[in-house]
């Protein structure tokens, strides 16, 4: 592998930028099991909802799937040891629950344990902190077929599949993450369809938020029991700060609606121990099935908060009614701003400013940022590397804008970059490109981007600057 660590690509302000990260602050970077695997059908590994999605005509671009994905699966050498050039020093990744209970629970398909024993040990000796995601979306089909979220008994069906994989990796992994993005799950999943498992219920949807929290809650001491004295336990949430794009009463009403359906739903429960006050009667739903004690065992203390953030949200209040939370309108696109594939703008203060509001509003311990990146059209004409300097513009300010936020107290502890390599972007299929590593797809070839030199030149100029 040609000098990956060529600073070459970093300007002077771009060393500054580096040295202004404390010691000890963390650099890596994240995937997810279903988005970069493959080897759906190998070793055991059982049926997922994301699986059914994909093989369901319409739900994913071009019919899509992640049954090869980027073959990771069968390419664990050849990926830690391109982690280790980059010279990360965390990598987070998920497991895949139906690689290790197929049926969802009961028996135990160690061949898929194996997988991730194989993975854990790779990363370890080449120095690369494992951050463990112990579910990002991949339900297997079987709990769905039972009602999957919406059902109180999936949350310990997940509490009892997060203890199988402690057990097996805790003496090794002393970083976890109890689910990625459970918003996402219950919304995207369950209330309006776009994700698996499709369904288009927004009451399912609150029911499956709390379903998810409380698997949450009650993972956390099982996890605890099984890992060493001094491994952390936290939770990643899909966040975005909102703001007024004018000062009209309506608006800061919106503000505070937009903020409620996309921070505060999980926020609160997790951190303040309470959903927030109105908020279902803001979405005109019934509570979900809350039961006595839920609330105690979801708000279970946790030693971090991994935050995902791509965008901001910029809302301007509706005038000719009261809109629901879910349904508060964001400004039109602004000509004068740039916007990623996915159609977010690009707003590098917006993580800054939800990190800074973290601090204030929340008690929060620690903060990861555990997802940040973005989709642009990258192109490789089959040699050389891939030219994405958008990507660079783009990671360069989101970074400086947390360098800012620890300066100005959050208790910002690391950041992992969205994503690794390309992979499967879910709906969007492979169509959606975040790796700082191109995949070729026909080939499986991996090709370091401009932005994975420029983000490896960063990290060897802060571990020069330590
Ligand atoms: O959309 C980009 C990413 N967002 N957070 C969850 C990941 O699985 C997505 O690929």
């Amino acid at each position: 592998m040609q000098d990956i660590h060529n600073m070459s690509q970093l300007t002077s302000a771009d060393l500054e930028l580096a040295r202004a990260f404390p010691e000890g602050f963390l650099w890596g970077a994240a995937t997810a099991s279903y988005q970069i695997e493959g080897g759906a059908f190998e070793d055991g590994r059982g049926s997922s909802i994301w699986d059914d999605f994909s093989a369901t005509p319409g739900k994913v671009f071009q019919g899509e799937n992640g049954n090869v994905a980027a073959d990771h699966y069968h390419r664990l050498a050849e990926d830690t040891e391109l982690m280790s050039s980059l010279g990360l020093g965390a990598y987070r990744f998920s497991i895949a629950w139906p690689r290790i209970l197929p049926e969802g629970r009961g028996a135990i398909n160690n061949a898929g344990l194996d997988f991730y024993d194989r993975l854990v040990d790779g990363l370890l000796a080449k120095g690369i902190t494992p951050y463990v995601t112990l579910y990002h979306w991949d339900l297997p089909s079987p709990l769905q077929q039972e009602g999957g979220w919406v059902k109180r008994e999936t949350a310990f069906a997940y509490a009892d599949f997060a203890e199988v994989v402690a057990k097996r990796l805790g003496d090794r992994v002393t970083n976890w993450i109890t689910l990625n993005e459970p918003w996402c799950s219950a919304y995207l999943g369950y209330g309006i369809g776009i994700h698996a498992p499709g369904v288009q219920d927004r009451q399912a949807a609150l029911d499956a938020g709390h379903h998810l929290m409380l698997g949450h809650g009650l993972a956390v001491p099982r996890i605890r029991a099984h890992s060493a004295p001094n491994s952390q336990v936290g939770i990643t949430l899909n966040l975005a700060h909102v703001y007024a794009n004018d000062e009209r009463p309506e608006t800061q009403r919106d503000v505070a609606l937009a903020d409620a359906f996309s921070n505060r739903w999980f926020l609160d429960p997790i951190l303040r121990g309470h959903y927030t006050e109105g908020f279902f009667e803001q979405l005109g739903l019934n509570a979900p099935p809350v039961q006595d004690g839920d609330l105690a065992t979801i708000s279970t203390p946790i030693d971090f908060l991994g935050v995902n953030n791509y965008t901001r949200l910029l809302v301007k209040g509706n005038t000719e009614r009261i809109p629901l939370a879910d349904q508060v309108s964001l400004v039109a696109p602004i000509p004068s701003a740039c916007y990623t594939e996915m159609g977010w703008e690009v707003y590098p203060n917006g993580l800054r400013d939800l990190l800074l509001r973290l601090t204030k509003d929340y008690a929060v311990s620690k903060l990861y940022v555990t997802e940040n990146g973005a989709a642009f059209k990258d192109a490789w004409n089959g040699n050389g590397h891939v030219s994405d300097p958008r990507r660079v513009d783009y990671l360069r300010t989101h970074i400086a804008g947390l360098a800012e936020a620890i300066q100005q107290g959050a208790p910002l502890r690391g950041y992992f970059v969205w994503s690794l390599m390309d992979n499967f972007e879910w709906a969007e299929g492979y169509s959606k490109r975040f790796g700082i590593v191109y995949i070729d797809y026909p080939t499986q070839k991996r090709v370091v981007k401009e932005s994975g030199y420029w983000y490896a030149g960063l990290l060897k100029a802060f571990n020069q600057a330590h």
